[in-house]
This record gives C-alpha cells, structure tokens and sequence, in this order.
C-alpha cells in the first residue's frame, strides 16, 4: 500500500508552483509529499506544517517553515485521509492532527488530498472518528457523544496531541450527514475540533495508482 502512497504524493507535486508558500499535513502519505518536496526547497517559498512530525521532517530537508499568521491565504494544502466519500468529504485525524490539518485547511484555495484505494468509501464513518478534546472536558463530551450520535467514543489513551489535548474515537457511525454531525460535534463545550472535513471538503482527490488517478 505505500507505493499507492507515494504515487499520489509524487502527483501532487503538479500542483506546486515557484514562489509557493505550501500548506503540508501529516502522516505517512505526506512523508512522501514532503520527500518529493525537496528538490523545490529553492523553488518555493516556504511550507507551513500541521505537526511536529511534519515540520521536523520539512526541516530535514532544508525547507524553511513558515508560520500560518506570516504565511496569510495559502495557495495549495496538501494532506493524506484517514476515508474519502465520493463527494471528497473526508474522515482525519489517525495521527492526532486534525486541529492544525482543519485550520490550514481552512487558510488554503486549494486542498489536495492524497490516498491509496482503501480509503475510499460510499459512506464515512468505518473509520472510528478523532475528536480532539480539553482534557479536563474529556468524560463530559464522551457522554454527549453517546448521548447525542449513539456512536461509541473510546479515548485514545497515551496521545497527547501537539496542542496538549486528548483524542476521542467514536466508533459505529454511519455518517449519512457529515455536515450536521460535524456542526452538532463543534458545538460541544470542549470540543475542540472534528476530524470530519465536511464543511470544507478536498477539492482535489488523488488516488495512488499507476498512473494516479485524480479526481
Ligand atoms: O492526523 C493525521 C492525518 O489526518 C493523516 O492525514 C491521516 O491520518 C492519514 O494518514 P496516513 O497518510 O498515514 O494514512
């Protein structure tokens, strides 16, 4: 399955232009991305990372980050999935970086998102859904959860995100209304962000296959 990885991230550089200020995201898709970046670190003018992770990576080769209030409206984001429904509505957050992938998300025109085959579904919600969540908000919004979708959060004990909060998965939903769920979650006290990229879908899929195949 890598290789389907890294020939999606590979395409992705298509969308990279001289002068760039590149959104990057996280996880083992965008370590390819990030690795195809390389030989542009002259060309662009910077990336602003979602993670620790990547922006560790970004530094190892030579490519200067940028923080998102400098950086302004971005051009480009490139991010992996966690799942990708046929209307580019996506599930993320498998790595605990959802709230930094949402918010350069937000700042960029043009979303690319990048996956292999198996994260392409007719529905969401196989995937168990991140939560980013206040510690200290962590049992409240647990039984809202169960109270409010009926899906079962289980938290991802040990991960502590970038932010210094704490994940909940929820598992057994059948997101047929990814937008509502995504609101009605975003609205719980504590909460501070959904992995569902809903709202704000990709605008650009591109599914590792030789030859890739964008959508
Ligand atoms: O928090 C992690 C991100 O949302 C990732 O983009 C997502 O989990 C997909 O990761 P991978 O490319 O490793 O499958």
């Amino acid at each position: 399955m890598s290789e389907a990885k890294r020939l999606a991230a590979v395409k992705a550089i298509d969308y990279v232009e001289d002068g760039m200020i590149v959104g990057v995201g996280t996880g083992s898709t965008v370590a390819y991305f990030i690795d195809a970046l390389a030989p542009w670190r002259d060309r662009i003018a910077g990336a602003v990372s979602s993670s620790e992770q990547s922006t560790a990576r970004l530094k190892l080769h030579g490519i200067e980050v940028i923080d998102l209030n400098t950086a302004g409206t971005l051009s480009l984001y490139v991010d992996g999935a966690d799942e990708c429904d046929p209307h580019k509505r996506l599930i993320k957050g498998g790595g605990a970086a959802l709230t930094r992938e949402k918010i350069i998300a937000e700042a960029s025109k043009t979303f690319v998102c990048i996956i292999d085959a198996s994260k392409q579904v007719p529905i969401l919600g196989k995937f168990p859904l991140p939560v980013e969540v206040i510690p200290m908000a962590r049992s409240l919004v647990a039984r809202e959860i169960l109270r409010t979708t009926g899906g079962q959060p289980v938290w991802r004990d040990g991960i502590v995100t970038d932010n210094g909060n704490v994940i909940l998965d929820i598992h057994n939903l059948s997101i047929v209304d990814p937008v509502g769920i995504e609101r009605e979650l975003n609205q719980l006290p504590g909460v501070v962000s959904v992995g569902l990229f809903a709202r704000r879908p990709a605008d650009v899929v591109i599914v590792g296959a030789e030859p890739p195949i964008v959508l």
